[in-house]
């Protein structure tokens, strides 16, 4: 990746903390402004904040709780999050967090959105079941649909939806809005996601070139966020809709960022499966483990996905996951793009540390050159292809034998997700083979580790309107 030239800190921002607002400007960006330390706040800067929540004072007794669901296209989740005054996390009993998952995801009820919600039940009430009952009416809880209810389309999500806020209203005493019942857009989630990590790892408040970036790879969407400089931001291409603006602007601890941020819809690893089954057409694919013969059921479609007679092939799928990630692109009307004729950010110092989570870190961690107990690694993208090649040499059989962690139904996948994530960190988002990325699942925070996973970036935005 080429290097931005550092950023000449332009303008003076006031340092400020114990403040947290939300600042909307012209420019439909919206301004995330943290600021986690008590000290009487300076003054704003200049005219285009606007304080819509304010969290100060001392960090004694004063602790508020968030309660976040991630719904997602594999599963859900719900996080709880206790903040002292400072936005800070304080623990939940012997956790820092309480986190809770579930399968299926909601996308899954698609035909009946009553069973789409009632499947948070179990989650929403341990949940309510930590938060005191004195706090639960000023408790926020959110709930951030993914790219699975993206990928549903409109109208199915928001039966979905509503019936998720019915839910909450009839049967939860937590403060629940309507609109915090959504489908997140993927640029909401990639920003999220890089608060979250940036946040854990202490960089907030640092420059733009001490902060690291993130990769999410999820089931349906994968996202890349990641700081710029002021001045390759000047230069982002311009968005017609908000959702795909590439840049955002965030105030975080007194520091203005400029974050560039994407979403690759389709592009999840399950959803990738679908991709590169498309590319091979016809009734069998060459990242199929041989002895599997069956189908792949993506989104409501089916895709037939048998093994090649000679079996899976290493080169052979990974020119077909090449070309389902580069399949019918538009060309690159940018300076530089990943895929997709989408604009690459620049690059830069805030890339050039990336940590990488999701489906990243566990099939890695299945393929076995991770320990799945740790909470992150130091990989290179060049492991993906060497557990690539050893997983594509393999049958279904023997390759159960090998895999003990693999569930199952991935089984026959494992050639074809390797290959899927070593092609998009090469040759989407542009990776050098041998460069560090940290896969990461949790990230260490004082004495305890917290999930690397957006909710907590977006608990910390409504923990500060509270
Ligand atoms: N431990 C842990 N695992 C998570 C968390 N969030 C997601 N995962 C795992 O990461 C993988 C991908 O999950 P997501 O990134 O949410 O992807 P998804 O659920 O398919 O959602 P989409 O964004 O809609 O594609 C799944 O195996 C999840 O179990 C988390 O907070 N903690």
């Amino acid at each position: 990746m080429k290097r931005a030239r550092p950023e000449s800190m332009g303008d003076k921002i006031h340092r400020f903390r114990s403040v947290i607002v939300v600042v909307s400007i012209p420019m439909a960006l919206v301004l995330l402004v943290i600021m986690l330390m008590p000290r009487s706040p300076a003054p704003l800067p200049a005219s285009d904040a606007e304080i819509i929540g304010r969290k100060a004072g001392p960090s004694g007794g004063s602790r508020s709780y968030a309660v976040i669901f991630d719904a997602g296209s594999s599963g859900s989740r719900v996080h709880v999050y206790c903040f002292d005054g400072n936005l800070d996390l304080i623990p939940i009993g012997q956790e820092i967090e309480l986190f809770l998952q579930k399968k299926p995801g909601l996308s899954s009820y698609a035909k009946d959105p009553k069973e789409a919600a009632n499947s948070l039940t179990s989650l929403l009430e341990k949940a309510e079941s930590v938060v005191p009952a004195e706090l639960r009416a000023k408790t926020p809880v959110r709930v951030g649909a993914t790219a699975g209810l993206r990928q549903l389309g409109a109208e199915t999500s928001e039966q979905i939806l509503q019936a998720v806020r019915d839910l909450l209203n009839e049967r939860s005493s937590l403060n629940s809005k309507p609109d915090w019942v959504t489908v997140l857009d993927g640029t909401q989630e990639g920003a999220f996601q890089w608060v979250t990590i940036n946040y854990l790892l202490g960089n907030l408040g640092k420059k733009h070139l001490n902060t690291v970036g993130v990769v999410d790879l999820g089931g349906g969407s994968v996202q890349m966020a990641y700081a710029i400089s002021e001045r390759d931001a000047a230069k982002a291409p311009k968005s017609t809709t908000e959702e795909d603006e590439y840049v955002k602007k965030l105030f975080l601890k007194g520091i203005k960022y400029y974050l560039y941020v994407h979403s690759y819809l389709r592009f999840g690893l399950l959803a990738a499966r679908a991709e590169i089954l498309k590319i091979a057409g016809g009734s069998h694919s060459d990242c199929i483990l041989n002895g599997y013969h069956g189908s792949y059921k993506y989104s409501d479609r089916e895709f037939p996905a048998s093994a090649s007679p000679s079996g899976s092939s290493y080169t052979n799928c990974r020119n077909d996951a090449i070309k389902a990630l580069k399949h019918d692109e538009p060309t690159c009307t940018h300076m530089k793009c990943t895929f997709g004729g989408v604009w690459n950010g620049g690059g830069g110092d805030g890339q050039k540390n990336l940590f990488v989570a999701s489906f990243f870190f566990d099939r890695a961690a299945e393929a076995g050159f991770v320990d799945p107990t740790k909470p992150f690694a130091k990989v290179k993208p060049a492991d993906f292809e060497e557990a690539a090649k050893r997983a594509c040499k393999l049958n279904v059989d023997e390759a159960k034998a090998i895999y003990t962690n693999v569930a199952d139904d991935n089984l026959p996948y494992l050639c074809m997700d390797l290959v899927y994530q070593f092609t998009l960190l090469i040759d989407g988002f542009g990776l050098e083979p041998w460069q560090d990325i940290t896969l990461v699942k949790k990230v260490k925070y004082h004495d305890s580790l917290v999930e690397a996973a957006w909710p907590l970036g977006s608990a910390i935005e409504v923990a500060s309107l509270a």
